[in-house]
């Protein structure tokens, strides 16, 4: 492949203001093709080798991020905690990188776009909710959930009526589809941004007399206004519905939903880096996950043996750590010869438990307890690989 051009490296341009601009470098007569991701258009009257140019393929990794909106700032918080800084030098800019992962352009997109932009080959791994990847996914098989479950963004897309009048005694999905009051020629309107996912629920569970509008946010507003009899709409305390005079339903959840990691197959086995990439981010994730809200607990303890500090350790139910305890010997120097009378003891426990801990260690004789929070935790092989490895035939 050629490599004369220099598209695919950043260049880092030094201003007065001492910021860098990030931005692929692009021959000046060039620009990007928004509906050809993986080629540069080529301009006007072109030369035979601007020609040879615009077929190069891209071979920068692309991880697409919320630009905006609830998931973005938590997005970046979670892969700072990953030790994956995103370095964005301007916030009007949409791309950036993460010095930790070497050949990997960040760009910033709508939640929506970046699962459009999976599918078309402009992205090879994003962030969203999953009810945003349902929606746009449309079940697109090329599309394949890396982490199921980042820990954040999560909510529910719930069917919503109002609490007053004909729905006032109405509590469930069957309530609903039973109210004679829906008949094809007026049939439940329900206001939605999930034109994919509302129809195909309705379907999947018997209710014939339904249509649909779309609205791009507010829908709470619209049965009040008279615009629909009921809203399908993401939910995540309720206070929006029940601000709105609005109630779920029993059996009217259409999908739980959190933040995901995804990634498209076709990038995952073809593209050349992005499932090594993959691998290190998914095993930062799931190492920080894993460890979020655990603590190290450290404690001297006197004793014969390590064993005999053990017996007395595991007697106690908080203290048996994620497999059991370390335990090391003290050595210290008594009239010229070394002993051991002290064990230094290191156990994981999670936040929940953690003053409980501390306080059976020191029932059993623990001294000098340290307490520090872990940052990772690293097992063998994460399940979520083999998971991953087996769906992309490997
Ligand atoms: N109330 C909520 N609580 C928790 N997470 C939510 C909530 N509402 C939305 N989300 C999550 O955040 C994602 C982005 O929602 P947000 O409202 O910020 O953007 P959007 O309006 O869907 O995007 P766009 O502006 O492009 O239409 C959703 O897809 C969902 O996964
Ligand atoms: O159950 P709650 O905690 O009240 O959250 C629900 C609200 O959150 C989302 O809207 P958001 O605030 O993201 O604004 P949007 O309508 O512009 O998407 C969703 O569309 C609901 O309106």
């Amino acid at each position: 492949m050629a490599t004369s051009f220099e598209i695919h490296t950043f260049f880092y341009l030094k201003s007065s203001t001492a910021t860098y601009s990030l931005y692929p470098k692009l021959p000046s007569r060039f620009s990007c093709q928004s509906n050809a991701p993986a080629t540069f258009a080529p301009p006007l009257h072109a030369t035979n080798s601007e020609l040879e140019f615009c077929k190069q393929e891209r071979t920068a990794i692309r991880l697409g991020l919320p630009s905006k909106g609830r998931m973005a700032e938590e997005t970046l918080t979670l892969l700072k905690n990953c030790q994956l800084v995103v370095r964005q030098v301007n916030p009007r800019q949409y791309v950036a990188d993460i010095p930790q992962l070497s050949n990997l352009e960040v760009w910033f997109q709508r939640p929506k776009d970046i699962v459009r932009k999976l599918q078309s080959g402009d992205l090879d791994l994003g962030i969203v909710g999953l009810d945003t990847l349902s929606e746009y996914g449309q079940g697109n098989e090329d599309l394949s959930v890396v982490h199921n479950d980042l820990e954040y963004g999560g909510c529910r897309l719930s069917i919503a009526i109002p609490m007053y009048g004909i729905f006032e005694n109405i509590n469930s999905l069957e309530d609903l589809a039973s109210m004679p009051q829906w008949t094809n020629e007026r049939p439940l309107r329900i206001a939605t941004g999930f034109t994919y996912l509302g129809p195909k629920f309705m379907k999947e569970n018997g209710l014939k007399h339904v249509s649909f509008s779309t609205a791009d946010g507010a829908l709470e507003a619209a049965p009040a206004m008279g615009i629909a009899d009921a809203i399908l709409d993401l939910v995540s305390s309720g206070t929006t519905l029940r601000e709105n005079y609005l109630k779920e339903i029993k059996g009217g959840v259409v999908l739980e939903s959190q933040a995901v990691l995804i990634g498209s197959k076709k990038s995952l086995t073809q593209r050349p880096g992005v499932l090594d990439v993959t691998h290190e981010i998914l095993e930062r994730l799931e190492a920080h996950l894993r460890a979020a809200g655990q603590y190290t607990v450290t404690a001297n303890m006197k004793g014969n043996s390590a064993e005999e500090v053990a017996e007395k350790i595991l007697t106690q139910e908080s203290l048996s750590g994620l497999q059991g305890p370390t335990i090391s010997p003290v050595y210290c120097k008594h009239s010229g010869k070394v002993k051991v009378n002290f064990y230094a003891i290191a156990i994981c426990v999670p936040r929940k438990a953690l003053y409980t801990s501390v306080k059976q260690l020191r029932s059993i004789g623990g001294s000098g307890v340290l307490v520090s929070p872990l940052t990772y935790i690293f097992e063998e092989e994460t399940p979520r690989w083999r998971s991953l490895l087996k769906r992309l035939g490997m």
